[in-house]
């Protein structure tokens, strides 16, 4: 019988919480980095009631794990599968094996490099509204600078680009138009999943060993608040679907409409033959997902990011100068506006782009089961207990994984020593630009987007998105930390987000003053 007993890693607290604790409640991938220095990439802890469980970092085991045996290892039960469930409904997130492979398929062509470059007019118009409405805080401020909320702002622009650039839909989130769904998905993920205490951390874990259909029908019943906003949450994003496709209406059905995702899905699933297709159902599902997984997860990239420019002024100075650069450029050849093409071109913002999608990714941990025995290869021998040194790792059927993606990108024998810091410049001269031996990940061997045939399928569109909103969020900003007396943690294992230490109750937060960056 295959055991884990001989792979080494942290001592648990005790037999009931494993080291759920240390995981879940020390600040987000902090338990990912400590072992990861201390016992390698991969790492043995406890689960709950003495489970050995995984969290992997090896960039060969995490190859295998997202490529050749991907559908060996479902996503984990439990709690995060009932509320996916309840959110998002069996589109493509939930889906596994065939179901998997069919939905993806139909999903791809609206997901492709041409596809994702053509919303750039969509992106260009959000982030100028965005622009201006930072621009009209700071003028009518006596101060000439405004503090931001910067995740709030970030996620209402995201989703009125997720609703034009998917639904060809306005939300109006930036100008305040009400919307149901966003004050539905209001700090939801926070509410949801952060901050756990001890006896959720029991709860939850104890939720893995159950079927998720029992825990769906609970969820649906539970009277506690957090399942309360769960339903708001489901009910609002059912809504919103069904409104979208009777706005389009028989447009969208006959795959006429236009360049959005959602015309180009519904258009491939048209061509799909009968049994290829994705049913009404699935369509629906496949529509919350998008709006669900394509706006939180960009925004959430893209205020790290913020974070790390207020943190870095010098990084700021030279990305601006680029920028700026570039926009004289433009000038000079008689055009006005920045192009895709000139964005795409500027090596420092593409640098940075890739430093804070290594440094701060948003889906920090992909948790996954086995299905059946496995075997692992690994880039590294592993020690185990016993003295015994092994290449490849015997994984036995059922056994909980972790897949930290915030280890991966911070691993010391990819990236090198200075893994742990912020640096650009890796991506320019350093150990980001080097070749490496096991390619992982979509953009620049990074595990953030996550890898294979489960990698993100909006991963184009959010880059496209991303460098579209800072070009002209550094063009036009100054932005420094606003309270250097306050302290940012990040927080989750899953999605990461921002809090203010002592201000928790406040929800997603991370204040910055923004003022007008001068020039010459
Ligand atoms: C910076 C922004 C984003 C990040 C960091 C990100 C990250 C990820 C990661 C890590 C996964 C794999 C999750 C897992 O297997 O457990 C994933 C899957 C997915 N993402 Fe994204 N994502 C981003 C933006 C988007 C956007 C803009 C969309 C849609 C417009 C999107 C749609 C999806 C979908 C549908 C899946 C499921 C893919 C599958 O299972 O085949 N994501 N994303």
């Amino acid at each position: 019988k295959v055991s884990l007993d001989d792979v080494p890693g942290p001592q648990p607290e005790s037999f009931l919480l494993g080291n759920m604790r240390e995981l879940l409640q020390s600040g987000a991938s902090e338990a990912d980095f400590r072992w990861q220095r201390q016992f390698g990439g991969v790492v043995k802890f406890k689960g709950p009631l003495g489970e050995n469980r995984l969290m992997i970092s090896d960039p060969k085991a995490l190859q295998y794990l997202t490529h050749s045996s991907v559908y060996h290892y479902t996503k984990s039960n439990g709690f995060r599968k009932a509320i996916g469930r309840i959110l998002n409904g069996m589109g493509l997130v939930a889906a596994e094996g065939d179901v998997h492979r069919r939905q993806r398929k139909v999903m791809l062509p609206a997901f492709g490099g041409p596809e994702s470059k053509a919303l750039f007019p969509v992106f260009k118009s959000i982030s100028e509204d965005l622009v201006s409405r930072w621009q009209e805080l700071i003028d009518s401020s006596e101060m000439g600078s405004t503090v931001v909320n910067a995740p709030r702002w970030l996620s209402r622009a995201t989703l009125d680009a997720i609703g034009e650039a998917a639904f060809d839909y306005k939300f109006g989130a930036l100008s305040e138009e009400d919307s149901e769904l966003k004050r539905a998905y209001n700090n939801i993920v926070l509410t949801l999943f952060g901050l756990p205490s001890t006896p959720r951390i029991v709860i939850e874990a104890i939720s893995e060993w159950l079927p998720t259909k029992p825990l769906v029908w609970l969820f649906q019943k539970l009277p506690f608040r957090r399942f309360a906003r769960l339903r708001e949450a489901s009910r609002a994003s059912v809504r919103t679907a069904a409104r979208l496709v009777e706005e389009k209406g028989q447009a969208l059905l006959e795959g006429k409409g236009n360049k959005d995702v959602m015309s180009l899905l519904v258009k491939a699933n048209a061509s799909e033959n009968y049994k290829a297709r994705l049913t009404d159902e699935e369509l629906y599902a496949e529509m919350r997902i998008i709006l669900f997984a394509g706006h939180e997860t960009t925004s959430n990239s893209l205020t790290w990011m913020l974070w790390e420019l207020a943190k870095n002024p010098k990084i700021q100075t030279r990305l601006r100068d680029e920028i700026r650069a570039t926009e004289a450029a433009i000038r000079a050849r008689g055009a006005t506006e920045f192009s895709l093409a000139d964005i795409e071109s500027m090596h420092y913002l593409q640098a940075f782009l890739k430093e804070g999608l290594r440094f701060h990714p948003a889906a920090n941990n992909m948790f996954r089961v086995a299905i059946q025995d496995d075997v692992v290869p690994l880039s590294k021998p592993l020690h185990l207990k016993s003295g015994k040194v092994v290449g490849e790792l015997a994984i036995p059927e059922g056994t909980s994984i972790v897949l930290s993606v915030a280890a991966y990108n911070r691993d010391k024998g990819l990236w090198g020593e200075d893994a742990d810091v912020f640096n650009p410049e890796r991506w320019l001269d350093g150990e980001g630009k080097h070749k490496k031996d096991i390619s992982v990940g979509v953009v620049g061997n990074l595990m953030t987007f996550s890898s294979g045939v489960r990698s993100c399928i909006g991963w184009r569109f959010a880059m496209t998105e991303m460098q579209t909103f800072l070009v002209d969020l550094v063009n036009n900003f100054e932005i420094a930390i606003a309270y250097p007396e306050k302290t940012v943690r990040r927080e989750g294992s899953g999605l990461v987000f921002p809090v203010v230490t002592g201000e928790e109750a406040e929800g997603v937060q991370l204040p910055l003053r923004v003022s007008v960056a001068a020039r010459e």
